[in-house]
């Protein structure tokens, strides 16, 4: 009898891969590291649903952060800035009188390790903002230890040496507030730039959107999901990775006729490391694309900056280190990175 399946044409093949709907239904932890990896590499920002954050802790948050930005003037006043710190109410990156500003408050912390704690400012927050902002941190940093050990793995970047970087990394939060804007398109609401830490996970409080990605040239608007957490790569993380992972350039931009509120909490290497390229992958990669500096040093220059663009970065190129060394030395000096 003759065989149909000799004659069958068979238009090609791909390999199989596991059903998405099904690993949806799991934690990010069982993400398959080559799923996390293609994210990573191709956009450098995704969306996660289950990850692990509870959804009561969420909303609980989300209400507090919200009654937050209500306090009346007086009693933000009493958790402003001062002068020679930017933890608190206020602005970042503001370095003279004629640059332009977002149209933005902020309220900036810094959370973990304990030790880092401005414990004056913790002391001043509303009592139970505090309780969830605790609850919180820790969630959110178990989730980015999770996801940065997928991608050491996906990488090939050793496990001790990531132990080494991140068990107590420096976790910070930004609380965001965009209120209407009467001129919506001559106003930003925080201007293009990349984030200094490792791997930002940011939660989008309200249903509007405004969080734009800088795709291919193009601004793509993230669009807010319900309980799903934005997860992007940083400045650190493409420095670590060797710049196979890149920060991403997004900006937010603002409404006419209505508020909008995000909490971005950044996650970075241990205070006591060295910033630089993965020793593992540097030995792997033959090159080392990034110098090496105490990341003490890399964040008081990254925050002494008006923010534009990648551009910090680019400082931490081997390249634009050579560059440096060909021009005269006064030159040389002229990036206002050392204090
Ligand atoms: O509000 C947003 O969606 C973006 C916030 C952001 O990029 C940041 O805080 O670094
Ligand atoms: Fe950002």
């Amino acid at each position: 009898m003759e065989n149909h399946n000799d004659e069958s044409i068979n238009f090609g093949r791909s390999l199989i891969v596991p059903s998405v709907q099904e690993l949806a239904k799991k934690s990010i932890t069982k993400i398959p590291p080559r799923k996390l990896h293609t994210a990573a590499k191709e956009w450098g920002f995704f969306q996660v649903i289950n990850h692990g954050v509870s959804e009561p802790l969420l909303e609980d948050f989300k209400r507090e952060v919200l009654n937050f930005f209500k306090l009346p003037m007086e009693e933000k006043q009493k958790l402003w800035q001062e002068e020679d710190n930017h933890e608190g109410f206020g602005q970042l990156f503001v370095v003279s009188e004629e640059q332009k500003l977002d149209w933005c408050d902020m309220f900036y912390i810094t959370t973990l390790p304990h030790n880092l704690r401005q414990f004056q400012l913790f002391q001043k927050l509303p009592p139970v903002l505090r309780d969830k902002l605790e609850a919180y941190s820790m969630e959110i940093k178990k989730l980015a230890m999770a996801i940065l050990g997928q991608m050491a793995k996906a990488l090939g970047i050793d496990g001790e040496e990531m132990s080494e970087l991140f068990d107590d990394g420096v976790q910070s939060m930004r609380m965001n507030y965009y209120p209407p804007c009467p001129e919506p398109e001559s106003a930003l609401g925080f201007t293009p730039h990349s984030d200094a830490d490792a791997l930002t996970i940011l939660y989008q409080l309200t249903e509007t959107e405004g969080l734009q990605v800088r795709k291919d040239g193009k601004w793509v608007s993230v669009k807010p999901l319900p309980n799903a957490l934005v997860v992007n790569i940083g400045d650190i993380m493409e420095i670590i990775t060797n710049g196979v992972y890149k920060s991403i350039e997004h900006r937010a931009i603002v409404h006419s006729n209505i508020e909008r509120l995000s909490v971005a909490t950044f996650y970075s290497s241990s205070m006591g490391t060295e910033l630089g390229p993965a020793r593992s992958l540097v030995a792997q990669h033959n090159i080392a694309n990034f110098r090496r500096v105490p990341l003490e040093e890399y964040f008081k220059g990254f925050f002494a900056r008006k923010l534009d663009g990648k551009s910090f970065l680019d400082y931490m190129k081997v390249e634009e280190l050579k560059k440096n060394y060909e021009a005269p030395l006064n030159e040389a000096k002229g990036y206002g990175y050392h204090e």
